[in-house]
């Protein structure tokens, strides 16, 4: 049982929404816009459960307020799944989860569940720091395919030095994998892995967060702090979302990482450490030099080495590897016992472009196993318009009499020109808009749109 803000501009849905949390135990205030539920946050409140598309703005306004007025309660968002892109970018933000409409009841529960328990519960509402010990271990997979060996190579490669690396590539794509393995093969495994999401870093808290204070150096500045430098201390930092930093932490950190002495907020000895920094963006950073947005020096220090995650569109043959190790996980969460999947299942997965990567596709098998009551999933577990949208695609593609499909990169190719079709026309062919709602820069639009002969 919980206090749940539930913001729903669609009256009748969130009508229905209410009444099913209040039968399952719930405390629930509704709010319809941005605007009220701004004015209704405080601490009291356990969850919010958030449209994503509301009259007088978005979610991410919402999320925004909660961000600067440092609330720590999990948030998740609602969302269509067209609007899948935006989820996602919204989990860089600190969101818990999200949840695609029409919503699935036992899908929300699963959800809530997971929100409210206590340690995922910590992890998203602490700002996203997380310090794992040498002994915890943590599952995951390789990969066969060429851009997973060469990923492999490249970690194995750098991981005994203390370069600094530079991790890069689209969301959800594994780069805290990539940095906590790094860590592991390293002489510093048996020392603290910190790992600290700069997006979710209040402006005014990130400097004391990454250096630590001293009591009474500023407001709220009520004992001596510990900065994460300190904790991570002869282990390794990883700085997710390294490009959200601001200008001023910026300098700390280049003379943090340049002289290895760290000056606590209203501190005037300095300290020792003795910290690799693993740095992760999925922005170009490079592009914000120009814009003065992050220094280029820090840039050149943080990019010692730089791996790139490949997207999991491009992991070929690793997408069976990956489906079978995230039903076999949720299948021992919810205590199902999937073992088969459909072939249209198989089929719409490898069609599917998964801009969410590797978060999206154990989302959707995390949903498609627990609307599974059998052995066999099929493709009524999954979100109905993935599978229109797929198949939809599908006979667009394919001309009378052809029996073949069209192969993974053809697919994801069209798949890809009807999404940015459809999204130039929602946002009334502004391409800046545009590319803001494709979650890329300008640029990759352009080329994307000289590529697929758009004009
Ligand atoms: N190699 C892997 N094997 C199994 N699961 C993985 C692997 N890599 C990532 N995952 C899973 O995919 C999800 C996303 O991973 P991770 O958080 O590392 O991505 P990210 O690129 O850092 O995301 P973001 O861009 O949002 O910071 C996690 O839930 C993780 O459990």
């Amino acid at each position: 049982m919980a206090k749940i803000l539930l913001v729903e501009d669609d009256t009748t849905f969130s009508a229905i929404l209410e009444g099913f949390l209040k039968k399952n135990g719930h405390e629930v205030e509704v709010r319809y816009n941005v605007k009220s539920s701004i004015k209704s946050l405080d601490d009291s409140i356990q969850l919010i459960l958030l449209d994503y598309r509301l009259g007088d703005g978005t979610g991410l306004d919402v999320l925004q307020e909660v961000r600067i007025r440092d609330l720590h309660m999990p948030v998740i968002i609602m969302t269509s799944f067209n609007d899948v892109r935006t989820a996602v970018k919204a989990m860089r933000l600190g969101v818990f989860d999200y949840i695609t409409k029409p919503v699935n009841p036992d899908e929300l529960l699963m959800i809530l569940k997971d929100a409210l328990s206590g340690d995922k519960q910590e992890v998203a509402t602490t700002g996203k720091i997380k310090k794992t010990n040498k002994n915890e271990t943590v599952a995951f997979v390789k990969g066969t395919s060429q851009p997973s060996k060469k990923l492999h190579e490249y970690i194995d490669l750098v991981a005994p030095t203390d370069m600094s690396v530079l991790v890069r590539g689209e969301s959800g794509t594994g780069k805290e994998y990539v940095a906590r393995s790094i860590h592991l093969k390293s002489k510093r495994a048996d020392k603290p892995f910190v790992s600290i999401d700069c997006g979710t870093l209040s402006k005014e808290l990130a400097a004391s967060e990454l250096f630590g204070h001293i009591k009474g150096s500023f407001t709220g500045a009520l004992t001596d702090k510990k900065g994460q430098f300190e904790e991570a201390d002869g282990g390794t930092l990883f700085l997710d979302e390294i490009g959200n930093l601001s200008y001023d932490v910026q300098i700390k950190l280049l003379r943090a990482l340049q002289e290895r002495v760290i000056q606590p907020i209203g501190a005037n000895k300095l300290i020792k450490v003795d910290v690799r920094v693993i740095a992760a963006t999925n922005d170009d950073l490079l592009g914000s030099f120009s814009s003065g947005n992050f220094r280029e020096d820090l840039y050149h220090r943080i990019n010692e080495f730089e791996i790139i995650v490949p997207a999991l569109r491009d992991r070929g043959s690793d997408m069976d590897t990956f489906v079978d190790f995230f039903v076999k996980q949720a299948n021992q969460e919810l205590n199902r016992n999937v073992t088969h999947l459909s072939d249209e299942v198989r089929a719409i997965f490898k069609a599917y472009d998964w801009p969410g990567n590797l978060r999206e596709l154990k989302n959707v098998i995390k949903r498609m196993v627990l609307l599974t009551a059998g052995d066999t999933a099929e493709a009524t577990a999954l979100p109905d318009e993935m599978v229109l949208a797929i198949n939809q695609h599908k006979k667009h593609k394919q001309a009378p009499g052809d029996a073949l499909a069209p192969d993974l990169k053809s697919q994801s190719e069209a798949h890809e020109r009807q999404l940015i079709l459809d999204v130039l026309q929602q946002v009334k062919y502004n391409k800046s808009k545009a590319a803001q709602v494709l979650n890329i820069d300008r640029k990759t639009l352009y080329n994307k749109l000289d590529k697929y002969g758009i004009s």
